[in-house]
């Protein structure tokens, strides 16, 4: 059995006759990224409080690190650090004096708290920059702060709410790195809150789904598409030089191709669908008609098509599932669309 960090049973949270939170069971392993996915309103924060002990369950509970967090909040908080979205630093101060200053409202002892401030500065790859006041660190910068921030008290979990938002791409994938180093190289067990559905693939062991209070899917992307695609057929994009017909000849032959099952073009790509491998014909194929192929993939299931799938088997469930889908659909596009 693996070693539970933080353990959820039956967490529930009703505000009036809202149900935030819905009967939820999780467990997450140490060392473990765990990406908490869902639309605005799903419950995500609502469950984060109450892991910190900062609310109380109306039923059910959570421990972390074995301490129940509504009974033993103070101990629990000495396990957790917690990075919210909106980081709040001193800007006229140094970087380095922030942490220490924070490190001293944290008891840590005034002969060590500058030494290991400036430890957590190049452990985020802010070495460079500890002198620099936090008011002229770029947002990149102040994640990274915000993480040594964290981590100045050694915590054993941590918590992400929205860490890379507002960051450039190239300061995403080094964030997003140096969480995963310091998970490996650390122990430490890491949860991560977002939208961003991308993101949270590259880095997370497993995700949990998150709709109107409930866990609808809970594990690794792979497990989720195996589950979501299991039966699905073989799907394979051939990119050719100029854009087809949708009823042009070829496409005709295509379809009439013993094996295949679907045949969709958008643009210069051709999308083709059968329940074998047929890879090698169709590429014969497109070559023996005098088309250029420029590129031949097989279509991979990631967090989006997962997620796609689940509300196309979903909707209409009722109405109350039917508004979350549209609300997810709305936030997954605009904030994946980015
Ligand atoms: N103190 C409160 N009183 C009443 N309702 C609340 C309170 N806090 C949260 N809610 C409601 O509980 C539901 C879950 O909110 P929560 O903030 O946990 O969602 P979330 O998944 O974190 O959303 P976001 O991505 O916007 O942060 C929402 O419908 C919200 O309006």
């Amino acid at each position: 059995m693996q070693n539970a960090i933080i353990e959820l049973e039956g967490l529930t949270k009703n505000y009036g006759s809202l149900k935030a939170v819905d009967d939820l069971h999780l467990r997450i392993n140490k060392g473990e990224i765990y990406g908490l996915l869902g639309p605005n309103g799903a419950g995500k924060t609502t469950t984060i409080l109450m892991m910190l002990g900062l609310t109380e369950p109306t039923a059910g509970r959570a421990k972390v690190c074995g301490i129940d967090a509504t009974t033993r909040p103070i101990e629990v908080k000495r396990k957790v650090g917690y990075m919210p979205d909106n980081l709040g630093f001193y800007d006229s101060m140094s970087a380095l004096d922030n942490l220490v200053y924070i490190g001293r409202l944290n008891g840590l002892p005034e002969n060590f708290v500058r030494e290991r401030a400036l430890e957590m500065m190049e452990l985020v790859g802010l070495a460079h920059a500890t002198g620099k006041k936090a008011g002229t660190y770029s947002r990149g910068m102040k994640q990274r702060l915000g993480l040594a921030d964290v981590l100045i008290r050694q915590p054993e979990v941590i918590i992400l709410d929205e860490p890379t938002l507002g960051i450039d791409p190239s300061g995403v994938r080094e964030f997003l790195a140096l969480i995963s180093r310091l998970s490996r190289e650390q122990g430490i067990t890491v949860l991560l809150s977002s939208h961003h559905l991308h993101q949270v693939q590259q880095v997370c062991d497993r995700v949990g789904i998150f709709v109107g209070g409930k866990l609808l899917a809970d594990g690794d992307v792979a497990t989720l598409s195996r589950q979501m695609f299991g039966g699905e057929k073989l799907v394979v994009e051939i990119e050719v030089e100029k854009p087809l017909l949708p009823d042009g000849t070829e496409i005709s032959e295509l379809r009439a191709m013993q094996q295949v099952q679907r045949v969709t073009t958008a643009g210069n790509v051709i999308e083709v669908s059968s329940n074998d491998n047929i890879t090698a014909d169709l590429v014969r194929f497109a070559v023996s008609k005098g088309l250029n192929v420029v590129g031949v993939r097989k279509k991979e299931y990631g967090l989006e098509e997962i997620y796609q799938r689940y509300f196309e088997n979903t909707v209409n469930a009722d109405e109350t599932n039917r508004k979350s889908n549209n609300l997810f659909k709305r936030a997954f596009i605009r904030k994946t669309d980015r």
